[in-house]
């Protein structure tokens, strides 16, 4: 039997209720099905080739072609009923909310007992952020703050917590340096808006080196715990680079202005205590007990009254979150100058040719 008017109608409802987040991919295909049953072909103008998100809604409904509109409605149901019943049966069966884990690439993302836990997954590389890692944490934070997890935690899966951002992503892209820059400010503004915006508590579980990126997003957490193995670098100066994830806001703030020049413009690497004085770190652990006191005492977090957490978060970030965006697009826009420069492509190019270790 055909899709009525009336099933396609239900099917848009159901959408809103589904339980899990289907993913960009099925997103897109919902989008490109919806448009082409109520308006037809695509006939609209192609966005430019940086407006990611529209180009590709506009390459999902226009890989549609000619198909009929009764074709595209039936699709769009049939779509929408196979997702109700996947998302039914792992909402009742082992895979519900508790217990679940879904793995990408670089990351790995789990919750149970309440937590998230976003893991950085990419020992081999000291966990180093690639474009596509900093898309899948976005899409993994939009889902913790929506889902009935309390607490949100990153950590890093062998011996670094991460070396932060990946230095090929900016030697990898097929158009060069320039289309490089381009793109990872557009990510980054989204990225580290995600984090400025994230609901519920944030806690940093640093099991070993953080560099770059992934120590000036600690000025956005609520917690972040060390452990005594653990240091902190960024070494933009040395990279021809400029301070990002709001740090050249909050390192200041929380530290004094010579403590965050000495990291932030001298690129001083600090261990974990020191980092600790300097208020970047809640708390420092002896490696030996690190793992088991922490995640005891997030366990205990995490049954705490979810709704005050989040209210209380609220409070704490509403009246710093229209500067901290604002920091970040200053951040994001010196930086797209900072990777086309001689001083930072230099940099660049010297670590990815240095010599391989015998
Ligand atoms: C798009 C948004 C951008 C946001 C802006 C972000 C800025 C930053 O995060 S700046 C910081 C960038 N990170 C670095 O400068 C660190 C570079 N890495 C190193 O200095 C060292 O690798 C190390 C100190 C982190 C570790 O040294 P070591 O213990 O000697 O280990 P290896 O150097 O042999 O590393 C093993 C393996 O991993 C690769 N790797 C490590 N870090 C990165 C990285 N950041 N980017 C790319 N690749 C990295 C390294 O090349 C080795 O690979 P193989 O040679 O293939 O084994």
């Amino acid at each position: 039997m055909r899709a009525t008017q009336q099933d396609f109608e239900n099917a848009m409802n159901q959408v809103k209720l589904l339980k899990k987040d289907p993913g960009n991919e099925v997103k897109l295909r919902l989008y490109a099905l919806y448009k082409q049953a109520t308006e037809g072909p695509c006939t609209m103008p192609k966005p430019g080739v940086f407006d990611f998100v529209n180009k590709a809604k506009w390459d999902a409904w226009n890989a549609l072609g000619s198909l009929p509109k009764e074709t595209a409605r039936q699709n769009y149901v049939d779509l929408v009923s196979s997702l109700s019943s996947s998302s039914e049966a792992s909402s009742q069966g082992k895979g519900g909310a508790d217990g679940k884990a879904q793995e990408s690439k670089g990351i790995l993302v789990t919750s149970e007992g309440g937590i998230t836990k976003i893991t950085f997954n990419r020992p081999s590389k000291k966990n180093a952020i690639t474009f596509q890692m900093y898309q899948d944490i976005i899409l993994a934070l939009k889902n913790a703050s929506t889902d009935d997890t309390v607490i949100t935690v990153f950590t890093g899966a062998g011996d670094y917590y991460s070396s932060g951002n990946d230095l090929t992503n900016f030697t990898s892209a097929s158009g060069g340096m320039e289309e490089a820059a381009n793109k990872g400010a557009i990510v980054l503004r989204e990225f580290v808006n995600t984090f400025i915006d994230f609901p519920k508590p944030l806690v940093a579980v640093v099991n070993g080196p953080a560099v770059g990126i992934s120590v000036t997003l600690l000025g956005l957490f609520d917690a972040v715990y060390a452990s005594d193995r653990a240091t902190f670098h960024t070494p933009f100066s040395h990279l021809g680079q400029s301070p990002e994830a709001c740090s050249s806001y909050t390192f200041p703030k929380m530290m004094g202005s010579a403590k965050a020049a000495e990291m932030l413009l001298f690129g001083k690497k600090l261990t974990a205590r020191e980092a600790w004085a300097q208020g970047l770190v809640t708390e420092v652990f002896p490696e030996s007990t690190f793992e088991t006191e922490v995640w005891t005492r997030l366990k205990t977090y995490a049954k705490l009254p979810p709704n005050s957490m989040r209210i209380s978060k609220e409070l704490i970030r509403k009246n710093e979150k229209e500067k901290l965006h604002a920091v970040n697009e200053e951040e994001c826009t010196t930086l797209r100058a900072r990777w086309l420069s001689e001083e930072c492509i230099n940099a660049i190019m010297s670590f990815v040719t240095r010599k391989p270790k015998l």
